[in-house]
């Protein structure tokens, strides 16, 4: 077993194992500053004593990124209040009085805040997936306040503790749910840890409802970060979200963690070992008790991981129970899927790669019949970061480094490659007609490799260097000779750029934040006959279409032909979106 220490492989740990955190942090710092004020007023009949001072504990406001789920759930409460009629002004969180009340910990104003409250009506769902709810201030009942109410949904009618207090909302756990949201269907749970781990969030809906919220999210992200879009109705209408072939057994990554209390120099007992809680509900009366009630969930069994994965996860959890006094600092193990194609006339055991072993010593797997394509697969389950692991797409094999990024739901790929190869052809483009790609953010080369059929040249542009080797490599064991690729930012494809505008379209598939401004006007510059975006983070890709559409020179050429999303990640409330763009 691979297990990393915290602080070691910085960047592998930030992409891969950021634990969801357990609180909301604020949309405005809850950073404290000090003021010094005087404790009390010296009188003339007083002896003249030196006043002594206190420190009173203030706000400081932070910028977030608006794109942020927190800058995202300012929108969505402002949208909130709007329809209720109310303004920010009359939602009241006294944060000042409860970092300074006393004693610290359930002092007289924090004990009025965070307490429990009967009978409220959920009214949205957050984009997160959270319920939102407007309640009654406790001090002062004229004011309100938004509360957050994880697996809250709208219609439901909930008892929750209020534990955590922000300027603009408070944080709740739910309690128990009194009246029942139509589409609320607890008899589709799978997951056990459902409604303790932040994993499944939406396991308890249909499929075709998680599809349609996940349509709404995108929808919202364009209402609330591309205005001038909508009110120029530049934006089409908005497309189903596309299903996972796979809803559960999906994830080809999983990352699970423990953590080392402080005060503590060697475990006596095994720590939990999993996935953060998300929150402390109660509701859940059958599964209360499943994974422990440590901040960190003992996680046996991941429904979202593929069944190689959830072998490897037995096999690693088996070692860590031998092992785990060895450990000094809190470590997060790697579990990725890695797939081998077999040759026929081999032996399977000689033909495998090291991956998770059983107690028995031996590399576990299962076999895949691919029919589709005529051959076997054996997939294992990789440890180690820097193992070099194989994904298998519709007939292209892609290598890379354990711990760096690929798509991480195998199911769906073959779908999303299609769809984004079909949309980035050029419309009236005659047989013989040269045509060329460029694949801004590729990676180790997913969409240049499958979309370079038929095409004269591909560019691929990838900040990352070691990816890029990857691309390379990629291209080549695939019988590939007309990708090539670059190291740098985005807009360094700018300078070498040697295709035809009018026969090149361009993918854009950026990391959460989206593309910079430099990089949009750049490309707008260039002017591509189809640009076809595929964003991970809706919002980031909503502001970047309004940027590039209202803002460049060019942008207004161009029209949205589609949007729609993609639903990597079943029983959760992230969705992929791909957007579509033509020149007119
Ligand atoms: C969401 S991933 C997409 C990778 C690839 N398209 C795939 O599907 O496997 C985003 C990629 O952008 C790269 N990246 C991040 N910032 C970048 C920048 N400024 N310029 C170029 N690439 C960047 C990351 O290293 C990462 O590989």
């Amino acid at each position: 077993m691979n297990i990393f220490k915290r602080g070691s492989l910085q960047t592998f740990l930030k992409l891969s194992f950021a634990p969801r955190p357990r609180f909301y942090q604020l949309p405005i710092s809850t950073r404290m500053s000090t003021e010094t004020v005087p404790k009390r007023t010296i009188t003339s009949e007083q002896p003249a004593q030196k006043a002594k001072k206190i420190k009173l504990k203030r706000y400081k406001a932070k910028k977030v990124d608006p794109t942020s789920p927190l800058g995202i759930l300012q929108l969505e409460i402002d949208e909130l209040l709007a329809q209720h009629n109310l303004k920010r002004d009359d939602v009241q969180n006294d944060i000042t009085a409860i970092l300074n009340d006393f004693p610290k910990v359930n002092g007289p104003i924090a004990s009025k805040y965070h307490r429990e409250v009967t009978d409220v009506k959920i009214l949205a769902l957050t984009s997160n997936g959270d319920g939102l709810a407007i309640i009654s201030n406790p001090v002062e009942t004229e004011k309100k306040q938004i509360v957050v109410v994880p697996f809250g949904l709208p219609g439901d009618v909930v008892d929750i503790k209020v534990f955590k207090t922000h300027p603009h909302y408070v944080e709740s756990d739910l309690l128990n749910v009194k009246v029942k949201s139509p589409i609320r269907r607890d008899d589709l749970i799978k997951d056990r840890y459902f409604g303790k781990s932040s994993g499944s969030q939406f396991d308890f809906l249909e499929y075709q409802e998680q599809l349609k919220i996940k349509k709404n999210t995108v929808s919202n992200a364009y209402k609330y970060f591309a205005p001038r879009l909508l009110a120029d109705n530049l934006l089409p209408q908005i497309g189903e979200t596309v299903a996972s072939p796979l809803q559960y057994g999906y994830r080809t990554k999983i990352t699970p963690h423990f953590d080392m209390p402080r005060r503590l120099k060697t475990l006596e007992v095994r720590p939990p070992l999993g996935f953060g809680q998300k929150g402390r509900p109660q509701w859940r009366k059958e599964t209360i008790n499943e994974g422990g009630n440590a901040s960190i969930l003992d996680i046996e069994e991941c429904a979202l991981a593929t069944d190689i994965i959830n072998q490897g996860l037995t096999n690693e959890r088996k070692r860590f129970e031998k092992e785990f006094k060895n450990y000094k600092k809190g470590a997060t193990i790697l579990l990725r899927e890695n797939t081998i194609i077999l040759d026929p006339s081999k032996e399977v055991e000689e033909q495998l790669e090291e991956g998770s072993r059983d107690e028995d010593g031996k590399i576990s797997y299962i076999l895949v019949d691919d029919k589709e394509h005529g051959v076997k697969l054996a997939k294992t389950c990789v440890t180690n970061p820097r193992q070099i692991v194989t994904e298998y797409v519709d007939g292209y094999t892609f290598k890379f480094t354990s711990g760096e990024f690929f798509q991480n739901n195998n199911s769906i790929l073959p779908i999303v490659t299609k769809y984004v190869r079909e949309n980035l052809q050029l419309p009236n483009s005659k047989e013989g007609e040269p045509r060329y790609l460029v694949d801004a953010y590729c990676g180790s080369g997913l969409f240049s490799i499958c979309s370079s059929k038929g095409v004269d040249k591909v560019t691929g542009v990838e900040i990352s260097a070691d990816s890029v080797s990857f691309a390379e490599k990629n291209a080549k064991a695939n019988g590939i000779e007309n990708c090539k690729f670059i190291a740098g930012k985005a807009e360094k494809l700018f300078e070498s750029i040697d295709t035809p505008n009018d026969k090149t379209s361009v993918i854009l598939d950026p990391p959460r934040k989206g593309c910079d401004e430099l990089f949009l006007k750049q490309l707008a510059e260039y002017y591509p006959a189809r640009i076809v975006y595929i964003s991970c983070n809706v919002h980031s890709q909503a502001r970047d279409m309004e940027y590039f559409i209202k803002e460049t020179e060019k942008g207004k050429d161009y029209k949205i032909e589609s949007l729609r999303g993609f639903d990597f990640f079943p029983q959760t409330h992230h969705v992929e979106s791909v957007c579509v763009l033509s020149r007119v």
